[in-house]
C-alpha cells in the first residue's frame, strides 16, 4: 500500500523510519506534504520520497491512503479535499471535535466511497468502550492526563498542578497539541460534553500518562498508559506513531482481532 503523509515532524519521521528505512514488506511512503520544502529537502534522499507543497499534486501522486500527521488546524483545512480523492487516516483527531464538521466529512466519504481511519493514538481500550456504548450502556468516562509541566505551560510549576478540568470539547480548544486523546475517547464513548477530562502539569515526570476510568452496565474498567515520548517532540507519545503503523498493517489482513 502506497502512503502519503501530511507533515514531516516527530510522528512522520517515526513512520519514515519504520516503513521506508526498515523496508516494510507491505507499506511504502511515496509522498510527503510540507509547507517548507527547503527545511525538509533531506528527506527525499534519506527515504526516497517526493516532497510536495501543493495539496493537489500531492493527492494526484501515487498514494492509496493519506495519513495526516501535522496539526488540528491543518487537518481541518485539508480533510474535505483529501477525502474527495483518497482514503485518509487522521492522528490530529481534535479536528473532529465539532459534530457539523464530522457530518460534512461523512457526507464526502459517502459520496466518494472513502473511509476515514482514526487510530487509537496515545491510548488504548477503545474496543471495550465502543462495545459497551453500542447499546448506550456507558455511564461515565473520565480521562486524567499527566504530562511534563514544560509540555503544558510556560509557567514555572514547583509541584503538580491541574491546568485544565472539564469537558473534552473544551480540553481540545485549550490544548490542541495535547488533548487529541480526549477527542478519540469521546468519539468512542459518550461524546464531547460528557467525557470528563483533567490535565495535570507535573514537573517530576518525563512520561505522558493517560488514566482512563469507565463505568457502565458491563461493570467498570480502568486503563493506565504510561507513554514514552518521542525524542523529536516530547509532547507526543511513541505509541501515537506506532498506532498509525499498526492500523495501516491491519488494513492488509484478512482477519480481524478484537473489536
Ligand atoms: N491522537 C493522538 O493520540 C495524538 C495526536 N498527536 C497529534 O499528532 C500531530 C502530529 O504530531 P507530531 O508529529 O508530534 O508534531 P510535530 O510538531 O513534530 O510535526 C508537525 C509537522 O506538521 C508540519 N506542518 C505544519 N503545518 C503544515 C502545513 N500547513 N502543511 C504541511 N505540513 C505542516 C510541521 O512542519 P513545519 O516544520 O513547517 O512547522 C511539522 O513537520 C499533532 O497534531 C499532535 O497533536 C500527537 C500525539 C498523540
Ligand atoms: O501523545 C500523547 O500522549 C497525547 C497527545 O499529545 C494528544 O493527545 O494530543
Amino acid at each position: 500500500m502506497n502512503i502519503g503523509i501530511i507533515g514531516a515532524g516527530a510522528i512522520a519521521n517515526t513512520m519514515l523510519e519504520r516503513i521506508n528505512h526498515d523496508a516494510h514488506e507491505n507499506l511504502r511512503i511515496n509522498s510527503v506534504l510540507v509547507r517548507d520544502k527547503e527545511k525538509y529537502q533531506h528527506l527525499e534522499g534519506e527515504y526516497g520520497i517526493s516532497l510536495h507543497t501543493d495539496l493537489g499534486y500531492f493527492l494526484d501522486s501515487d498514494v492509496d491512503i493519506v495519513v495526516e500527521a501535522a496539526n488540528v488546524e491543518v487537518a481541518k483545512s485539508v480533510l474535505p479535499e483529501v477525502m474527495r480523492k483518497k482514503d485518509a487516516m487522521l492522528i490530529s483527531v481534535g479536528a473532529l471535535a465539532e459534530g457539523e464538521f464530522v457530518a460534512e466529512l461523512m457526507q464526502i466519504a459517502k459520496t466518494n466511497g472513502r473511509t476515514l481511519h482514526l487510530p487509537s493514538g496515545a491510548i488504548g481500550g477503545l474496543d471495550l468502550i465502543q462495545n459497551v456504548q453500542s447499546h448506550g450502556e456507558l455511564e461515565s468516562v473520565t480521562l486524567t492526563t499527566r504530562k511534563p509541566a514544560v509540555a503544558l505551560t510556560y509557567e514555572t510549576v514547583a509541584s503538580e498542578k491541574a491546568v485544565f478540568e472539564g469537558k473534552a470539547i473544551d480540553a481540545i480548544k485549550h490544548f490542541p497539541k495535547n488533548m487529541n486523546v480526549a477527542i478519540i475517547l469521546a468519539m468512542a464513548g459518550i461524546g464531547m460534553e460528557r467525557t470528563h477530562v483533567t490535565l495535570i502539569a507535573d514537573p517530576s515526570t518525563d512520561r505522558n500518562t493517560h488514566q482512563i476510568e469507565v463505568k457502565g452496565a458491563f461493570g467498570r474498567a480502568s486503563f493506565t498508559i504510561e507513554n514514552e515520548p518521542l525524542p523529536e517532540n516530547h509532547n507526543t507519545s511513541y505509541l501515537a506513531a506506532i498506532s498509525i503503523l499498526g492500523t495501516l498493517e491491519r488494513m492488509n489482513r484478512n482477519f480481524v482481532i478484537g473489536g
